[in-house]
């Protein structure tokens, strides 16, 4: 089938790709040319694993393409809205200016039996709003929301071989947007991939209530951290413990600083901001906590960086392992542990940040902090070395071997990914978040 998927960024230019290793035929549209040219020349805009050789397997096949040019979508039957939905500046409600100017930028090239399908993270009414717009433009086209719930780092697994397909429906139309659908995910739901088909409001909102949960669970156990830190417990055998039993489950609850990127922070406080207009806040009302406990992770991380070198920073070599968000990721958007890196850096420390994949993103958020391009560079006489984000190759490094290029042997664990027993046997003090 031909498809078109609108906004190419870490969600759609995988999704494109997806489709067209399904064997669809697929054009993908945004808005950045320099985007374009790279995706068109199979060079991922961003670090995702996978996602290059399916560009160039699939641009290859000549069954993917890319363009800035909105009119190419012409002839497709199914057309993707996969554009980005983040939080309005200064305020907790998310910004749809792109989604509406997505599907208006649509509009003029649809033909009758279309089905556009909203895969972007909305507000519960966006598509209600957006289904009448559709209709309005061309009255034979439909509208379907779809969310979407790949994880960054396992992007293409996940569009691949979903844990389910969610389909809204307006309840205006008849069969024939779900048809269309089924005939584009055939093989994932030949597969046996379970399919929950329902109402618009139905499946905006378990988007977000997906996202909330998985936000909820790991505050959760960042607040049994502050318990472990208060009592001298271990939050890590904690979770394993409580993560027995199936009922609550092991993942998830891994803690630390906490949870970034651009999706649960954005996705939790504009829940909250819709439950608000929609006259249910108290209903959301623990996600406030939920958000909080989790930004005072970042606040403890720099008390405890304080602490060990002994009641400041001040001119302290403090050397950052991690920008990203989380490991085999290049995002650095809301990212806990560049927020901490600029937290210490202000405070007056020597920040020094390194990261496998995502400096030159780190470079463009926090272009006031000094990059290495190696560990070993980055830790060069530090007083402290603290882990932000937990890639492999840091979780794997060989405390003695570092310990030669340190002016004092201390880390900070903030993902709770080192063995302490092993750094502290190689002579290190080792300090972690919600263990002792
Ligand atoms: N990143 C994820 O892991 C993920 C997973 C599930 C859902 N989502 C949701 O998907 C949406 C997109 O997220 P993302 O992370 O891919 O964002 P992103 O910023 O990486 O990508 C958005 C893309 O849309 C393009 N764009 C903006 N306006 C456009 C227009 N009018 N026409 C064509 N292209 C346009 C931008 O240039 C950009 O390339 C958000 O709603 C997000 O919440 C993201
Ligand atoms: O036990 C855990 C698990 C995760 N995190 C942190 O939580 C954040 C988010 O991690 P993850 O959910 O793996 O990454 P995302 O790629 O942001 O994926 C989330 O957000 C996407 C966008 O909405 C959804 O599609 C996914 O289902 C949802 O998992 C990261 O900062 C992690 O470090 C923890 O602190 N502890």
């Amino acid at each position: 089938m031909r498809i078109s998927v609108v906004g190419c960024g870490y969600l759609g230019a995988v999704h494109a790709a997806s489709l067209a290793s399904l064997g669809h035929d697929v054009v993908g549209v945004d808005v950045d040319e320099d985007k374009v040219v790279s995706l068109t020349a199979a060079r991922a805009p961003f670090f995702e694993p996978d996602l290059p050789d399916l560009l160039g397997q699939e641009l290859a096949s000549g069954r993917l393409s890319f363009t800035t040019d909105v009119s190419q979508v012409r002839g497709a039957r199914v057309h993707f809205v996969c554009v980005g939905t983040p939080q309005k500046q200064g305020e907790y409600a998310a910004d749809l200016r792109y989604v509406d100017a997505a599907i208006e930028s649509l509009l003029p090239h649809l033909s009758p039996g279309d089905v556009v399908v909203g895969k972007s993270t909305v507000p519960v009414g966006t598509a209600l709003r957006l289904a009448a717009r559709v209709r309005e433009a061309q009255p034979e086209a439909h509208l379907v929301w779809n969310p979407e719930f790949l994880r960054e780092g396992h992007a293409v697994q996940d569009t691949l071989h979903p844990d389910r397909l969610v389909y809204g429906l307006d309840p205006a139309a008849d069969d024939v947007p779900e048809r269309v659908l089924d005939e584009v995910y055939a093989s994932l739901l030949g597969d046996g991939t379970p399919k929950v088909v329902t109402d618009f409001a139905t499946a905006e909102l378990v988007k977000v209530a997906a996202n909330s949960f998985l936000a909820t669970k790991i505050s959760f156990i960042n607040a049994m951290a502050e318990l472990c830190e208060a009592t001298g417990g271990d939050v890590t055998v904690l979770a394993d413990a409580i993560g027995h039993d199936a009922r609550i489950g092991r993942s998830f609850l891994n803690a630390g600083l906490g949870f970034g990127g651009g999706c649960l922070p954005k996705d939790i406080r504009a829940f909250m901001a819709r439950a608000g207009e929609l006259g249910v806040d108290q209903a959301l009302s623990f996600l406030r906590e939920v958000d909080s406990i989790n930004m005072r992770r970042r606040v403890r991380m720099v008390d405890l960086a304080r602490e060990v070198c002994g009641g400041s920073v001040v001119g302290r070599n403090v050397a950052v392992l991690g920008a990203a968000f989380k490991p085999d990721s290049d995002d650095t958007r809301d990212s806990p542990a560049l927020n901490v890196a600029m937290q210490m850096h202000l405070q007056g420390a020597h920040v020094v940040v390194t990261d496998p994949r995502a400096v030159e993103n780190a470079r463009r958020t926090a272009p006031e902090l000094k990059y290495a391009a190696t560990v070993e560079e980055a830790v060069q006489e530090a007083d402290v070395v603290v882990l932000l984000t937990e890639w492999r190759e840091y979780r794997e490094l060989d405390p003695r071997a570092l310990g030669e290029h340190v002016a004092h042997r201390r880390v900070l664990d903030g993902r709770n990914a080192l063995d302490p027993t092993v750094w502290r046997d190689a002579g290190w003090a080792y300090r972690a978040l919600g263990r002792p």
